[in-house]
């Protein structure tokens, strides 16, 4: 198997600003994550504990001002926050699911515009019709504005949009936060055809019961405070006896 995206005890430290001076938060403490060709990892862990900040430092999108040490390594590449080559892998080599998929469309033009220029711009091979039959959204949604569609549509419309370009690294904030357990499985079996074309896929979730039930999870990070605990396979994280482990692990083995 091969490593595609990497992190090496990467650490980030975030400005916060109060209301009379700015202070310094350290989000991920020294993680060291592992993300393959043609496999599912999913990344877990309780709230707040980094996970999107994992997510934001493997494509290139930390906040402003975020200092870091350690490495953040993309197809071979060391890649600083500000790196300007963080434009042309995006999209192309690494495609984002965001958490906040509703709002990463522009409300002023229609689901269908958004996704054909996606498609151009990556010189995809699909069109927007394909790419919405691929995760299940009726055509009609291409014709709507963003706020005419349901979250869990725009969702679904998120997902489309990152693997227009078909890109080798595919991360994906909570796809499946806003679907019932019908869509989340669609979601969930599509994110596997990723990998099965040879996609390394990075899922953030709270949702291993699905995807273990799907049948793709081929290692799973489990985080707490800023920190990877563990990265292994699912079975061998189940036989930990760690209340922590365990709290994640026993309601889906
Ligand atoms: N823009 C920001 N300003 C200040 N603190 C932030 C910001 N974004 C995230 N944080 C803090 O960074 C830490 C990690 O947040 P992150 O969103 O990565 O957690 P998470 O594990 O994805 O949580 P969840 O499962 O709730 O989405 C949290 O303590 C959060 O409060």
């Amino acid at each position: 198997m091969t490593i595609a995206a990497q992190l090496r005890s990467f650490s980030v430290d975030i400005a916060v600003r109060g209301s009379r001076q700015s202070t310094r938060v350290r989000v991920l403490d020294g993680v060291d994550l592992t993300v393959e060709r043609e496999r599912v990892t999913a990344l877990v862990g309780e709230s707040g504990c980094g996970k999107s900040m994992v997510a934001a430092a493997l494509t290139g999108l930390l906040p402003p001002g975020s200092t870091v040490s350690g490495a953040s390594i993309v197809d071979g590449i060391d890649l600083a926050p500000d790196d300007p080559r963080w434009r042309g892998l995006r999209g192309h080599r690494v495609g984002l699911v965001p958490q906040s998929a509703a709002t990463s469309f522009t409300p002023v033009r229609t689901v269908g515009d958004q996704l054909d220029e996606v498609v151009t711009a990556l010189s995809g091979e699909s069109t927007p019709a394909r790419l919405c039959a691929d995760v299940g959204l009726p055509p009609g949604v291409l014709s709507k504005y963003p706020h005419e569609i349901s979250g869990g549509m725009a969702q679904r419309a998120a997902v489309a949009a990152a693997i227009a370009g078909r890109p080798e690294v595919l991360i994906a904030d909570e796809p499946t936060a806003s679907l019932d357990p019908v869509l989340a499985q669609r979601i969930w079996h599509l994110l596997a055809d990723q990998a099965e074309a040879g996609a390394a896929v990075l899922v953030v979730t709270h949702d291993l019961e699905t995807m273990r039930r799907v049948g793709r999870c081929d290692s799973v990070a489990l985080m707490r405070s800023g920190r990877i605990l563990r990265q292994e396979s699912l079975e061998a994280m189940a036989a930990s006896d760690d209340d922590y482990v365990r709290a994640f692990t026993e309601p889906v083995i």
